[in-house]
């Protein structure tokens, strides 16, 4: 899947100075950003994070999902560590774009799950393709990451393109009275590793 780098700058934040590097994917005009902070092509595992964009938690401080306390969670043990990289992909709604995340939260007002929402509108439950990673790291020359998450999916897409994820750190933050169904839906048709403590608390 081609990607093509754009330009790198600095991106100061709250927690620390962040190298910022743009890429483009021509095939469909998207944007991609990756904040680098430290050496990451010296071949030691890096501390990353695949981040999927969700405007609504990521910008406007929703509490349906936990998307933006993720990402703060993520950029401040990267942070801390001093050395790392957090990919934000631009998959609005896990691949639906940001109008038809819309769509299906009204049909979760009226009852739905993420799930049978996203099927109700004709979409799979979960349409990213993280393809568009592997020229991303090649060019930071990243090869392998300790990667902060609780999907699967995520650590197995980077291993079947050649990434070797040498561990995998559960990112378990944000639970709220909102999104407790919405996370127990995750793990209970998604496959995400919630643990025993987050999985019952959305309970
Ligand atoms: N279609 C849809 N997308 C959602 C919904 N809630 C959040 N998203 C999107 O889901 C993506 C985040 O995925 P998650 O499943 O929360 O987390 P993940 O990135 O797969 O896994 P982690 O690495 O553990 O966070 C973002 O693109 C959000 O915009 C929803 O109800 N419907
Ligand atoms: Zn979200």
């Amino acid at each position: 899947m081609p990607v093509t780098f754009v330009a790198s700058s600095q991106l100061p934040t709250q927690w620390g100075t962040f190298t910022m590097h743009g890429f483009l994917e021509p095939g469909t005009g998207k944007e991609h950003v990756v904040l680098t902070m430290g050496d990451v092509s010296d071949g030691q595992p890096v501390l990353g994070r695949l981040h999927s964009e969700c405007l609504t938690g990521d910008a406007l401080f929703s509490l349906r999902c936990d998307c933006g306390f993720q990402l703060e969670a993520a950029l401040k043990a990267i942070a801390e560590e001093g050395r790392g990289a957090l990919l934000y992909l631009r998959q609005e709604g896990r691949g639906i774009g940001l109008m038809n995340k819309i769509r299906a939260y009204h049909l979760q007002d009226g009852g739905a799950d993420t799930v049978e929402a996203n099927e109700l509108l004709g979409f799979g439950a979960d349409q990213r393709d993280y393809g568009i990673c592997k020229p991303m790291l090649a060019h930071l020359g990243i090869t392998s990451l300790k990667l902060l998450t609780n999907n699967p999916r995520k650590v197995k897409a980077l291993e079947d393109f050649g990434i070797t994820v040498a561990e995998r750190i559960p990112l378990k933050t944000g639970l709220n009275p909102f999104n407790r169904n919405y996370l127990a839906t995750k793990a209970g048709k998604l496959g995400h590793l919630l643990g025993t403590i987050h999985q019952a608390e959305a309970e």
